[in-house]
């Protein structure tokens, strides 16, 4: 399930809120103007399944959202594990690509069709870790300062939404604050243990 941790940005293992709950989440995130949703799955995507699959398969509420925001492109980022070490490699180079404070010029527009990914936004002196799962769509509101860890073994699939062709390039701060922070696998450990 979804979930959204929230730690004051300097202070990293003090946890002011956790939950589980989706309208705690959308409410909390709301407040800091970045909007988050659920939309309902269309069906298991496995490593066959096309990008192209992908998309008819949420065209509705793509094509509602696209209009309803002005936003005029759309592709599929994805990986799914595979036992070799080239993908390792490919796995964790991408990784560490979003592993560094950035902001982009344009909303950042994401729908998790398959799988599990962090997003941490750093809004209003607090860093919001937000766990997305497969049905949650999260804007960010450009120029907002964050980071995504998809993990040590990337499993996901998630439409992306731009206004712009390069609105998917990063602006990276130069700012270390993603290294002092939990990344996913250790968000979800407590809860893994038990
Ligand atoms: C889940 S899509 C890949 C991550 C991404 O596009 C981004 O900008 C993360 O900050
Ligand atoms: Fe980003
Ligand atoms: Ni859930």
């Amino acid at each position: 399930m979804t979930l959204l941790q929230v730690m004051p940005d300097d202070d990293p293992g003090r946890v002011l809120l956790r939950t589980r709950d989706h309208d705690r989440i959308t409410e909390v995130l709301g407040a800091c103007s970045v909007a988050f949703g659920r939309w309902p799955l269309r069906g298991a995507i496995t490593p066959d399944t096309s990008p192209e699959e992908v998309l008819a398969r949420y065209r509705a509420e793509v094509d509602e959202l696209c209009a309803r925001e002005g936003l005029n492109l759309v592709d599929v980022a994805r990986l799914h594990p595979q036992e070799s070490p080239e993908w390792e490699e490919r796995a964790a180079e991408a990784r560490s690509t979003f592993l560094e404070e950035h902001r982009h010029t344009e909303d950042e527009v994401r729908f998790f069709a398959h799988g599990t990914g962090c997003f941490y936004l750093r809004l209003d002196g607090r860093v919001h870790a937000v766990v997305c799962e497969a049905g949650d769509l999260l804007s960010v509101p450009a120029g907002t300062r964050h980071w995504f860890d998809m993990g040590p073994r990337p499993e996901f699939a998630a439409i992306r939404f731009f206004e712009n062709e390069d609105g998917w390039v990063g602006d990276f701060t130069g700012d270390p604050i993603a290294r002092r922070f939990p990344r996913l696998d250790a968000l979800l450990a407590p809860e893994g243990a038990t």
